[in-house]
């Protein structure tokens, strides 16, 4: 368990975030240290590991089994793989992949039960905090628009399913419109943003969500509208895909970071 004051934090996954964080957390927080590290490939692991200045265990999901906090940043199909044995010992699990977790709702009550809890980190999104603020009072629409170049979108099951092959548009085409939870299934990889704020609002059904597909742009680009009795907003955030992983932007890992700093610091600064 943890040492007095200190969180031992186990990493499920060490891809394009995964690998953020734990440079992050190494090179120092106070009150949180890098206990475990799980990965598909571990000798891959390792060399991404070197040259920390403490090693963490590396090993299968099982190696974060005495974390007092998980960070989940594995691809949606191993989501559960995670969440259930965290929950179901009582730990907390921190989510990245938000879009997974809206057709796992069940885990809710897990929590409830054993003491564990979810926290969803807003991620790459901006303006979480006034989305709730204004959910409680009366709220009339809450959408999003995601607008990502063909790269950041390529590989999403819903384009396999319609036949759309991104790489061959020209102009920014709309190749999606849905609710939260449809995108959930029809880009895992790629709505998180849409599931956050669904579970941060109206729920996955009452949120609106519009993919567009743009040759023109190099960055992940997220803008939401809010129309409630108590304020009408817009956030709109262009986020820096990361390299090894297109998909993923490079504000989710800082995000992560910043949700651990909360768990220990004597000051929380935001809703
Ligand atoms: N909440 C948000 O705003 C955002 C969420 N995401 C989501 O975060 C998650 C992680 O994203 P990335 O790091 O970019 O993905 P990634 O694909 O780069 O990394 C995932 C890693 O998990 C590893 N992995 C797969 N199965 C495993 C298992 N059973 N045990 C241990 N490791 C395993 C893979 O080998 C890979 O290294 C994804 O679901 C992504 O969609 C991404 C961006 C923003
Ligand atoms: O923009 C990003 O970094 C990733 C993204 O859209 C998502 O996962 O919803």
């Amino acid at each position: 368990m943890a040492r007095q004051g200190t969180l031992r934090i186990g990493l499920a996954g060490l891809g394009s975030i995964g690998v953020q964080v734990a440079r992050l957390l190494d090179a120092g927080i106070d009150g949180l240290t890098l206990a475990a590290v799980a990965a598909s490939d571990q000798d891959k692991a390792r060399q991404r590991l070197e040259g920390f200045r403490t090693q963490p265990r590396i090993g299968t999901l099982d190696a974060l089994s005495d974390t007092d906090v998980v960070v989940e940043m594995l691809p949606a199909r191993a989501f559960a793989d995670i969440a259930r044995p965290t929950l179901e010992r009582g730990a907390t699990l921190v989510v990245a992949s938000a879009g997974a977790l809206l057709s796992h709702m069940d885990l809710v009550d897990v929590a409830r039960r054993t003491g564990g809890r979810i926290i969803v980190p807003s991620g790459a999104i901006l303006g979480l905090d006034a989305v709730r603020a204004a959910c409680e009072d009366r709220v009339a629409s809450i959408a999003i628009e995601t607008r990502k170049s063909p790269a950041s979108l390529a590989g999403a099951p819903y384009l396999a399913q319609q036949g759309i092959d991104v790489h061959a548009l020209r102009t920014a085409t709309t190749i999606f419109r849905g609710n939260a939870e449809e995108a959930a299934r029809a880009f895992p990889a790629n709505t998180n943003v849409a599931a956050a704020l669904a579970l941060a609002g109206l729920g996955p059904r009452e949120t609106e969500i519009r993919v567009i597909a743009d040759p023109a742009v190099d960055r992940n680009i997220h803008t939401i509208t809010v129309e409630s009795a108590v304020a009408r907003f817009t956030s709109h955030i262009d986020i820096v895909p990361n390299p090894e992983n297109p998909r993923s932007g490079q504000l989710t890992s800082r995000s992560i970071i910043a949700c651990l700093r909360d768990m220990v610091s004597p000051v929380r600064i935001g809703t």
